[in-house]
């Protein structure tokens, strides 16, 4: 039976400019109370900068908005809250130095009085218990000293917080892209279920198999202009992709078809890992990568595998009991807000900062030879940009990723530590970057590469699954499935 819900929100020509890159190009886009929205699109193509404007954070240069059948005069981020409109933008928005407690209570300054802390406290963790049953976060945790994926975890929470102030839309701008299959898999059964009871949501994200199986609507955005709007279930994968433009759909699969017999070639690195003695699982004692192989880390987020990948970078470079490595090492950070960008330079001196001795003429850095490095980049992966000179702020989140990537795999390091790296990279760029890590791989550079996707463990050459600072299994290519790498992830003791 097909219910009609009355409109919500209505966006009619929206157009909006950043200087000479046109962002937008006259987009409509309208949305039911109680609706799912599928938002998709490559690196750029406009869906921030359009929620941006839903939000009220940013101004259309041109068109119209409105919200419950209502223009409302002097949009802003204020008037979008008393509408009932939230967002989870990528960029997080907590103070790092506040507890979660604080942050909800900013959130709400509708909690006043002297117990205010304690009803703050209250209110998100009432709400990370519904999301996230099991998520280990406390009112009093320090946002700073959460890793990514909680503080992800809490900004999502605190966006369906309710005291003074309804919620009709919440918008999520690729919630899951630090979340681990387990958590994305609660975020996305509470989508589900606010969904059924007339809440709205707009449903960002570059993993579309989560878009096809919980959006009821999905709208394709290229280039700054829509161009497909169809129920979820008018498209397949292959159809999305086709839409979202300039994507092989199915170099998926030759990309993953490679295969490697393992320890032929020279190490590259060993580590061995404290014994795990909380639980009697089957602790597996080291990790080693040779030349030219691709190693996977998967298991729930927050298990080790980051920890891994710093100790590895912290090896190379001083000494490091139970670690060895034999070769010089570059990382691609998986929090680019806060590890990976440096946000008052360029793309071009982001790119080059762990090239510095190529980039060097005489006592100076050479711009010519810093401008080819990045000139070279942009085109390889597509960073899409009108002058590697400009900001790197000026890119979007996806295109800030590919940057970081740039900077490893344009520098001389023979070895690539990998923390989650392709949060946010567009469905096409990934398969790009798959085939050159595969490429790369194959003329003797070795990947340590921790990923919350399981589809990315299927690039690796070996798998090492991680839980509670301890490595429980060890896979071969051939031996990978999504089941084993989840049973690890979760067997119990005993
Ligand atoms: N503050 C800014 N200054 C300059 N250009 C910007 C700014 N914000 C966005 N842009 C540009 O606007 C375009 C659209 O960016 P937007 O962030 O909306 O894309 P997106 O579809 O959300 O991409 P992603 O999937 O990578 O997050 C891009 O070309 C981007 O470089």
């Amino acid at each position: 039976m097909t219910v009609t819900c009355p409109e919500l929100v209505r966006l009619d020509g929206i157009e909006k400019h950043f200087g000479a890159v046109r962002a937008l190009g006259g987009v409509d886009l309208a949305l039911a109370s109680g609706e799912c929205l599928g938002l998709v699109g490559h690196n750029g193509a406009g869906k921030s900068t359009l929620m941006h404007i839903l939000a009220g954070t940013a101004a259309a240069d041109r068109g119209h908005l409105a919200i419950g059948g209502v223009k409302p005069v002097g949009y802003s981020p204020d008037l979008a809250k008393e509408l009932g409109v939230r967002c989870v933008f990528q960029e997080l928005s907590l103070c790092p130095n506040l507890t979660v407690a604080e942050n909800a209570r900013v959130f709400h300054p509708s909690l006043t009085g002297f117990a205010w802390r304690r009803k703050a406290g209250r209110l998100i963790l009432d709400k990370l218990d519904a999301i996230f049953p099991g998520h280990g976060i406390a009112a009093s945790d320090l946002v700073e000293d959460l890793p990514i994926g909680r503080r992800q975890m809490v900004e999502v929470a605190r966006a369906f917080t309710v005291t003074d102030q309804p919620v009709r839309l919440v918008i999520l701008d690729e919630p899951t892209s630090s979340l681990d299959a387990h958590t994305s898999g609660q975020l996305l059964g509470f989508m589900r279920r606010v969904i059924a009871e007339g809440v709205s949501c707009i449903f960002i994200s570059h993993v579309l198999g989560e878009v096809l199986a919980n959006c009821d609507r999905i709208v394709v955005m290229r280039d700054g202009r829509t161009v497909a709007d169809a129920p979820a279930t008018a498209f397949d994968r292959d159809s999305l992709v086709g839409a979202m433009g300039d994507v092989e759909a199915h170099m998926r699969d030759a990309a993953a078809s490679h295969g490697q017999a393992r320890g032929r070639s020279p190490l590259r690195v060993r580590a061995r890992l404290k014994r795990q003695n909380r639980a009697q699982d089957p602790v597996v004692q080291e990790l080693v990568a040779h030349e030219g192989e691709v190693i996977g880390l998967a298991g729930l987020a927050g298990h080790g595998q980051t920890e891994l990948l710093l100790t590895v970078f912290a090896a190379a470079t001083g000494t490091v009991s139970g670690v060895e490595v034999m070769a010089s090492v570059a990382l691609v950070a998986g929090d680019r807000q806060s590890d990976g960008v440096f946000p008052l330079w360029s793309i071009a001196e982001n790119i080059g900062v762990r090239s510095l001795s190529r980039l060097r003429r005489g006592l100076l850095i050479s711009p010519a030879r810093e401008h080819a490095l990045a000139m070279e980049w942009r085109d390889r992966i597509g960073i899409r940009t009108p002058d590697v000179h400009n900001n790197i702020l000026s890119l979007s989140g996806g295109n800030q990723q590919k940057v970081l990537f740039a900077r490893a795999l344009g520098s001389d390091a023979r070895i690539v530590l990998m923390d989650d790296p392709m949060r946010g990279v567009d469905v096409g760029t990934k398969l790009e970057v798959y085939a050159l890590i595969r490429a790369e791989a194959d003329n003797g550079r070795t990947f340590l590469w921790y990923t919350t996707e399981t589809d990315e463990l299927k690039q690796c050459d070996h798998v090492y699954v991680f839980r509670n600072d301890a490595i429980v299994a060890d896979l071969t290519r051939d031996e990978l499935t999504e089941q084993k790498v989840i049973q690890s992830s979760f067997a119990e003791a005993g």
